[in-house]
């Protein structure tokens, strides 16, 4: 076996007939190949993670095989017979069914009416008791717990996700495909989730999972394929792979940037605190408590963690701090000052910098061109004009100079930003944002869908803007990221900060009370 290659899987080809075989798919998009020549084996009862750079053509494929493109050639077989998949009702038909990264559930339904919706089994005469019935039948059939008659709009992402898998088996789904599925999910739903699928596998069942996240892919895939520039590279069984060898198979030939870890020296100026919150509390529309008396500061030069599991006042956090919403008590202080500037596009004239947690819908214009998104929060800077005037030219440079240092694959400012990867869209934001915050660089989940490379990419930005005096806010689930990364971490809990531990006295289990709601057995200085 050569270095960098995979063990093939254990079963000789021949010996079953496999659920999914692609062969010599070939997708193009404005003459550009996101699939060129791809061929993908799934056998029965198999997890096969199907990973690769941003870009590489992964969700391509799985758009492929679930009928939502059709490829401009190759062949798609089924348990071993070749089936034309036009659309999502054939693939649905034929067994597969995929749940997206952007959820497709309707938020005013409640859980069991979205399971129902548009299914072909649902009773024509139903009331919501025998509604809840068969939704509760189906969360134990599948171990997915769901509560049948809560409201889509008041569940957590993992709830939601959880609503989505289960309408999805629900019709018959042999092959279950997962774009990304752990990005959104709490430690403990990552774990109710792959035993779910275990479970769903142990049954004959096969899973095809697309992740960056290379330590959960060698804890649940067996098998898996890694595609690059739109071909597929490397294919076969998990057993012998580690982390390292899968992150040379995924970036090829280029150097995988080194870890940027934090870094312990002490910034000039770094007493400074840009931005800080005096008991600030913001509620809901039912008047609920995002945030509760929230004190924090942010300081100049220092990389602040906000450590917590998702739900606990994270969003509301970040849009205060961004100026995204107005606390409805307390005060934002910008250099110290209540007085000052009000709404997000004030922030951002400021200095403020945001990477929001969503970023098709609140960071970029979808249906606008990649330059007009590069652009879209500081085209009234000097770099895009003077004054009330705008030099197009120079807003085309500027646009030209954010996509290319985002490192996107796709170079044509004229292309829709929903037609770039989504990895790609996370990139666009991040640079854009990067340079905008002069002050502070507010971050929720900023290595959601990136690859490996990307990652680190990101952490040494961070580091670079806190070497350069910037306040960075860096709100994530991943304790070990915030361990590398911040001077001091925040643990958010029910709208609260549990607590804030420089982070030479944080560790995981530290953090892991505070974010539980314990108090830890000695005081937090
Ligand atoms: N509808 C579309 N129109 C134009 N280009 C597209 C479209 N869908 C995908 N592409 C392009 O095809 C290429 C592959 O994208 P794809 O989304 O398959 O990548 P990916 O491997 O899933 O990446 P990521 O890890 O970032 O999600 C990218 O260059 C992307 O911009």
């Amino acid at each position: 076996m050569q270095p960098g290659e995979l063990p093939r899987t254990v079963l000789p080809e021949a010996a079953r007939t496999a659920f999914v075989r692609m062969r010599g798919i070939t997708k193009s998009f404005y003459g550009a190949r996101a699939n060129d020549g791809v061929d993908f084996t799934l056998q029965g009862g198999e997890i096969h993670a199907l990973l690769g750079e941003n870009g590489a053509g992964k969700s391509t494929l799985m758009n492929v095989l679930t009928g939502l493109y059709q490829p401009d050639s190759g062949e798609i077989a089924i348990e071993g017979h070749v089936r034309r998949i036009a659309s999502p009702a054939d693939a649905i038909e034929a067994g597969i069914g995929m749940v997206h990264q952007h959820f497709k559930l309707v938020p005013a339904f409640t859980v069991a009416e979205n399971i129902h919706l548009g299914w072909n089994e649902t009773p024509f005469r139903l009331d919501p008791a025998s509604l809840a019935a068969r939704t509760q039948a189906l969360s134990d059939r599948f171990g997915l717990a769901v509560s049948p008659g809560a409201r889509v709009a008041d569940l957590s992402a993992g709830e939601q996700q959880r609503v989505e898998i289960l309408r999805v088996l629900a019709r018959g789904t042999r092959i279950l495909v997962l774009d990304e599925p752990t990005a959104v999910l709490t430690p403990a739903e990552v774990r109710a989730l792959f035993a779910a699928l275990r479970a769903f596998r142990a049954d004959g069942n096969a899973v095809i999972l697309i992740s960056h996240k290379l330590g959960e892919v060698l804890e649940i895939a067996d098998a898996l394929t890694v595609m690059r520039a739109g071909r597929s590279v490397a294919t076969g069984s998990t057993a012998g792979a580690s982390r390292s060898s899968l992150a040379r198979l995924i970036i090829g030939d280029t150097a995988i940037p080194a870890t940027v870890a934090r870094n312990e020296t002490d910034v000039p100026g770094a007493q400074a605190v840009p931005l800080a919150l005096r008991g600030v509390s913001v509620r809901d529309h039912r008047g609920i408590a995002l945030l509760d008396g929230v004190d924090l500061d942010v300081r100049a030069g220092e990389i602040l963690g906000i450590a917590g599991v998702a739900g606990n006042g994270q969003r509301a956090l970040s849009e205060v701090l961004t100026g995204c919403v107005r606390p409805d008590a307390g005060d934002v202080l910008l250099d110290g000052d209540a007085s000052g500037p009000r709404g997000a596009r004030e922030f951002a004239d400021w200095g403020v910098g945001h990477i929001p947690e969503d970023r098709l819908r609140t960071a970029l214009a979808a249906d606008l061109p990649l330059g007009e998104n590069a652009v879209l929060r500081d085209y009234r800077g000097d770099a895009a004009g003077s004054g009330p005037f705008l030099f197009p030219r120079r807003l085309a440079r500027l646009a030209r100079r954010i996509i290319d240092d985002a490192a996107v694959n796709l170079r044509d400012s004229r292309i829709p930003a929903r037609n770039l990867s989504g990895g790609n869209q996370q990139r666009l934001v991040a640079e854009r944002e990067r340079r905008i915050a002069s002050r502070v660089l507010v971050a929720a989940y900023p290595t959601r869908g990136l690859d490996v490379g990307a990652v680190a990419a990101l952490h040494a930005g961070m580091q670079a803007l806190r070497a350069s005096g910037v306040g960075v806010v860096l709100i994530s689930e991943e304790i070990e990221e915030l361990l590398a990364q911040a001077d001091r971490i925040a643990v958010l809990f029910a709208g609260r900060i549990a607590g804030i531990l420089p982070v030479a006295q944080a560790d995981a289990e530290r953090l892991g009370l505070l974010m539980s709601g314990q108090v830890l057995p000695e005081p937090v200085s």
